[in-house]
């Protein structure tokens, strides 16, 4: 049987060439839309072109259809890269993001998700992220899960101020730990609609014995223990509470805000 000879590495990369000439004009494509995706969601007058939702959904359409060589991570980051450009050229805002020595992986995660187009704000504590959300209605902040010094969800939720709208990484890599390691924050106008779990902060009579999933952040204060938990956003506070509580009396529950449901990688 006649072997096949390879091919040269001339024509391997003008195979490269012919399929990076597709993609640059398939994204020159998507770009066309945006004028239009400006004006159908009247984002002039509301500042924020910013759909969680939505989001969560390209990012699991393309985690599900995903096969070959290729890391599924370099497949998002690129898809990240894309929807943040989107967001950002429909209405530019900033990301105001929780940097210091204890969040030494802030900016990473921060680049991660929201890509290279997007202003970074640095600030020294979370409060003064959420501070900042609101001054400008389009504005995005990013702060670290965990145990924390304070529980600073509290401030969450409130009248005029900010929600939790998402979590990042938007994928749950196997090489980082599974529970979110962000909080992304916006401006209550933003619309969260689609979001399918909802964020509860929580006042606990002391600490849990055991920490579970549900918690993604939490705090003891003045005797009291302050929880950040997740669950189905058709749940009410009160059963999201009770579960995230392993038997502690709860005393306060509130929702801040939603997210989507992790994405496995
Ligand atoms: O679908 C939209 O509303 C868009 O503006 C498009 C797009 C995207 O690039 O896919 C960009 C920003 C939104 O946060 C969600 C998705």
């Amino acid at each position: 049987m006649p072997t096949k000879t390879p091919p040269s590495l001339a024509d391997l990369r003008g195979e490269i060439d012919r399929i990076d000439a597709a993609m640059h004009k398939l994204l020159m494509e998507r770009g066309q839309i945006i004028e239009t995706l400006i004006a159908v969601k009247k984002t002039a007058e509301t500042g924020s072109a910013f759909r969680p939702a939505r989001e969560a959904d390209v990012v699991r359409r393309l985690v599900e259809n995903h096969s070959g060589r290729l890391p599924v991570e370099l497949v998002v980051q690129i898809w990240r890269q894309i929807i943040s450009t989107f967001t950002y050229v429909q209405a530019p805002h900033s990301v105001h993001v929780v940097m210091g020595p204890e969040q030494e992986n802030a900016r990473e995660l921060a680049r991660f998700h929201f890509g290279f187009g997007v202003p970074l704000v640095k600030h020294s504590s979370p409060a003064s992220v959420i501070a900042a959300i609101g001054r400008d209605r389009g504005d995005l902040g990013l702060i670290g899960l965990g145990p924390a010094r304070e529980a600073w969800w509290d401030k969450l939720g409130l009248p005029d101020q900010p929600i939790a709208m998402a979590t990042a990484p938007a994928i749950a890599r196997a090489a980082s730990p599974r529970p979110p390691q962000a909080l992304v924050i916006g401006h209550p106008s933003i619309d969260t609609a689609g979001l399918d779990t909802r964020i509860v902060a929580v006042t606990l009579a002391g600490k849990p014995p055991v920490e579970v999933d549900a918690v993604l952040a939490s705090a003891g204060e003045g005797g009291r223990h302050h929880i950040l938990a997740w669950g189905p956003r058709e749940a009410s506070d009160a059963e999201i509470a009770q579960d995230a509580a392993s038997g502690m009396a709860v005393e306060a529950a509130r929702t801040v805000g939603y997210t989507a449901k992790s994405i496995a990688a």
